[in-house]
């Protein structure tokens, strides 16, 4: 199937670079899941019990946090394609906490790296770490003797922040920072490592995995992040940000970098509108949003928190003062332009290329 000129409709997933597995996936030992269109991949990485399943099943499942301790150990790789539209579009990889991607001949990981990648560490802070950041040095000296590392975003997160101080945070970051990046330049690797403070128990994890998917998607972000401005700027905003509101990652956002309280600010609001939804939507309604979406909450410090869904799971969140709201035509106005805007660089993006 192919995407037509003419199509109002923005498909919800398209298949973006098709290229061929060499390797079946390790759960899939007679290639019967066959992955024949390789999109871009999250790969979580770390020592047993560090989180990695309870990342995956609270971001992407919405599992309870409270649920995740019942989780049983992974003992084999697991992959699963969560792709929910345009944007967020990949397949993560779960792997087992006792995996070495290249020590063990039998299990060798390494045709996973191939493509496009970011690659996740994930640290538990509460345990002694050393071990987890030897297992990061030797997977990416691994990597690099394999000429594997140019393709991957590496991320590292500090895991389980939720049972510790702020000051205690900051030093864990300061500390596994320094180590790492002193042992990788002593293994001779230049690398741009984002270390993240994440918990499945607040928003820092959606925040984190926000980030993660953005690096993704560079060449749609830069346009995205410019019509995010050209709806700011107009209405007076203060933050503009477009969610995937299945699993409260950010997409995109106008070009400043969003504080953590606003990130949290804008999550609030959508749990508020999915809350208050799912309590009077009927049953045989499948989504909270379609096209008349539009909510608005107004602070007593003046802020008005307002949503509109756009298409495909996307909603803008906008972050303005009430006294702009005096001009409400005008911000309908330039969200219609924001939506047609979106619309046409979706469909020249995707053009003639393979949906599923
Ligand atoms: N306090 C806290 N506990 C967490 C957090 N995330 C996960 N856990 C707990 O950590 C334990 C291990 O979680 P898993 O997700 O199974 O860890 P894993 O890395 O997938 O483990 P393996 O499958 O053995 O590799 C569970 O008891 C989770 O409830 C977090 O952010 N904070």
């Amino acid at each position: 199937m192919y995407v037509d000129d003419d199509d109002d409709q923005i498909p919800n997933s398209y298949s973006q670079r098709p290229q061929v597995l060499n390797t079946p996936p390790l759960d899939d030992p007679e290639g019967e899941d066959d992955i024949t269109d390789v999109k871009p991949k999250i790969l979580l990485f770390g020592l047993r019990r560090s989180g990695k399943t309870s990342i995956r099943k609270v971001v992407f499942h919405k599992m309870s946090a409270n649920e995740t301790i019942f989780l049983e150990s992974t003992t084999k790789l697991e992959h699963e394609d969560v792709s929910r539209n345009c944007f967020i579009d990949y397949v993560i990889y779960d792997f087992p906490g006792q995996a070495d991607a290249f020590e063990d001949s039998a299990m060798d990981y390494s045709h996973i790296f191939e493509g496009k990648c970011a690659l996740i560490f994930v640290i538990d802070v509460l345990e002694e770490y050393k071990d987890a950041l030897d297992k990061i040095v030797m997977t990416l000296v691994g990597l690099d003797n394999k000429r594997l590392l140019d393709n991957i975003e590496v991320f590292v997160f500090i895991h389980k922040v939720d049972g510790l101080s702020d000051d205690q945070r900051a030093e864990a970051l300061k500390d596994i920072n320094f180590k790492v990046n002193d042992e990788l330049s002593e293994a001779g690797i230049q690398i741009n490592l984002k270390t993240q403070l994440t918990s499945v128990y607040d928003y820092s994890i959606f925040e984190a995995l926000s980030i993660v998917g953005q690096k993704l998607i560079p060449e749609l972000l830069s346009t995205f992040e410019a019509l995010l401005n050209a709806l700011k700027e107009p209405c007076g905003m203060d933050r503009v940000l477009l969610f995937d509101v299945a699993t409260k990652c950010y997409i995109a956002t106008d070009t400043e970098s969003v504080p953590t309280n606003k990130y949290e600010m804008c999550c609030d609001m959508l749990d508020l509108v999915a809350d208050v939804s799912n309590i009077y939507t009927t049953p045989e309604c499948f989504s909270f949003y379609d096209s008349k979406s539009f909510s608005s909450v107004h602070l007593d410090n003046g802020t008005v928190i307002l949503t509109k869904y756009i298409c495909n799971n996307l909603t803008l969140v906008c972050l303005l003062q009430d006294s702009c709201l005096a001009e409400l035509g005008l911000i309908e106005y330039n969200i219609a332009k924001f939506s047609q805007g979106m619309d046409d660089v979706l469909k020249s993006h995707f053009k003639r290329k393979p949906v599923k």
